[in-house]
């Protein structure tokens, strides 16, 4: 059976894309066919192709999601995802009280339309230890399509 991912991420220094790399890769290591963009370079793309999509975002403000993901919920609620996996990722600062809370809420505005499968948070730029989190992240998204599949 084969695969499809989507990643869409968001990123200004760099720390979430180098997340949403290293996503990608392991992914790819379970040979899972993935599409890769930037939130603000999102072609016109068909949700519904894919079996699995990860969201990737810093965090603004008090824990704020970004404003430039106001241009992507409405393609979600257009689009009808019954078996898609969704997975959310990205990347804070523990120095604010509110760690990684884009996550926090980009998880609970999908889970109201959408199956949330798994959440990665990560502290700034991702470190060495980081990759085995990324490989659990792949894994129980991949695992969760394989388990709806067989339903
Ligand atoms: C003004 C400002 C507000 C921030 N607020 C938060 C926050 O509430 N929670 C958090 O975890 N990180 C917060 N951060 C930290 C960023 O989310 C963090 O540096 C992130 O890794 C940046 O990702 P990027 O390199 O992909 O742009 C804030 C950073 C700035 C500059």
């Amino acid at each position: 059976m084969i695969i499809r991912a989507l990643i869409i991420y968001h990123s200004i220094s760099g720390n979430t894309e180098m997340l949403a790399g290293w996503i990608q890769q392991e992914f790819e290591k379970i040979e899972v066919l993935v599409d890769y963009y930037t939130l603000t370079d999102l072609p016109n793309v068909d949700l519904s192709v894919y079996d699995i999509i990860s969201l990737g975002t810093y965090t603004w403000g008090n824990g704020d999601i970004p404003r430039e993901w106001d241009t992507f919920w409405p393609l979600l609620h257009d689009s009808h995802l019954p078996g898609t996996v969704f997975g959310v990722f990205g990347t804070g600062d523990t120095f604010y009280p509110n760690f990684c809370g884009a996550v926090t809420r980009i998880c609970a505005q999908l889970e109201s339309v959408v199956l949330v499968a798994c959440a990665l948070k990560v502290e700034l730029q991702p470190q060495e230890q980081d990759r085995e989190r990324c490989a659990k992240f792949t894994e129980v998204l991949v695992n969760r399509v394989s388990i709806d599949s067989y339903n």
